[in-house]
């Protein structure tokens, strides 16, 4: 058991894997009813300020999208006090003018991926929360702003179609995807930001463009998304670097009350044991 606390989370995506932007660095193991999360996690300061990293895929990439224990990642960093996620994630470019190496703070999500297990709340307790604005608005427009002043080429909202992969898209698929008009593709927002509105952590993504996906004829390659991903790594640490300074720890978004009202089983049918093991997240609407 540990009494460490965090203000806010990164959760690192493809090409970056180590919290070495904070200070005074130290690694915790957390359990959570859902099992482990993808690694350790890191834990250190900037500023005033405790942040804490996560690596989605673990280090070294060993977890596959559809495999990310997702429900542990985000009861985690909820156990840890986070009030605010920032996800990094690469995708692949579904618009001409979204070139690989830019940047792009997505508004929507497009959900295609097939069977991961995508809510807290099951086996004697129901929710539905509402999920229209997937991205918490005030964070990323922060984050857009940050972006916008240091002069790197950023998109400010965007539809990310989340994928189930791991095998990137057939052209057919990819034709399809660009004539929905999609912006970018991807294979991790979901569930993270799902679960992420669940837990009433704001949850904001700074997606780099790693590639243009197959409509534009030239295959997706693993080597040129990588290598891409870490040329955005210093654009995106600097843009990290300033967002955790300036962004509120005050949550004055749709994020913050999430679950009000959204718990609809009755109460007295919530049973001690399902209270105790998610108390993290409703123990201050069921007292
Ligand atoms: C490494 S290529 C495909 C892989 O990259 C993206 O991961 P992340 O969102 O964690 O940066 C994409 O979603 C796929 O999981
Ligand atoms: N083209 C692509 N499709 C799905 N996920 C990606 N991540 C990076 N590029 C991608």
């Amino acid at each position: 058991m540990n009494n460490e606390k965090a203000d806010i989370a990164i959760i690192g995506g493809s090409g970056i894997y180590d919290g070495n932007m904070l200070d005074r660095v130290r690694e915790i193991d957390i359990d959570t009813p859902f099992g482990k999360p993808s690694d350790s996690i890191t834990i250190g300061e900037h500023g005033e300020r405790t942040i804490c990293f996560l690596p989605r895929h673990g280090k070294g990439h060993r977890i596959s999208p559809s495999e990310l224990n997702s429900r542990a990642n985000i009861f985690a960093l909820k156990k840890l006090g986070v009030k605010r996620i920032i996800a990094v994630s690469a995708v692949g470019s579904l618009k001409e003018e979204l070139a690989p190496l830019d940047i792009v703070i997505p508004d929507q999500i497009y959900d295609r991926t097939r069977s991961r297990p995508s809510t807290f709340f099951e086996d004697g307790i129901v929710t539905h929360i509402g999920f229209a604005d997937p991205f918490c608005p005030e964070m990323s427009d922060a984050i857009t702003e940050i972006a916008d002043s240091k002069g790197y080429s950023v998109n400010k909202g965007g539809t990310y179609v989340c994928m189930e992969g791991p095998q990137f898209s057939t052209r057919a698929e990819s034709r399809v995807y660009k004539a929905l008009g999609f912006d970018i593709i991807g294979m991790t927002a979901i569930p993270e930001a799902k679960l992420a509105r669940e837990a009433e952590i704001c949850y904001s993504m700074i997606a780099t463009v790693t590639d243009y996906d197959v409509w534009h004829e030239e295959d997706v390659s693993i080597e040129t998304v990588i290598a891409n991903a870490m040329k955005n790594e210093e654009a995106v640490k600097a843009i990290l670097m300033d967002a955790l300074d300036r962004i509120s720890l005050e949550q004055n978004c749709i994020c913050k009350n999430a679950l009000a009202g959204a718990i609809t089983t009755a109460p007295e049918m919530i049973s001690h044991e399902t209270r105790r093991r998610l108390e993290p997240l409703i123990g201050k609407y069921l007292e």
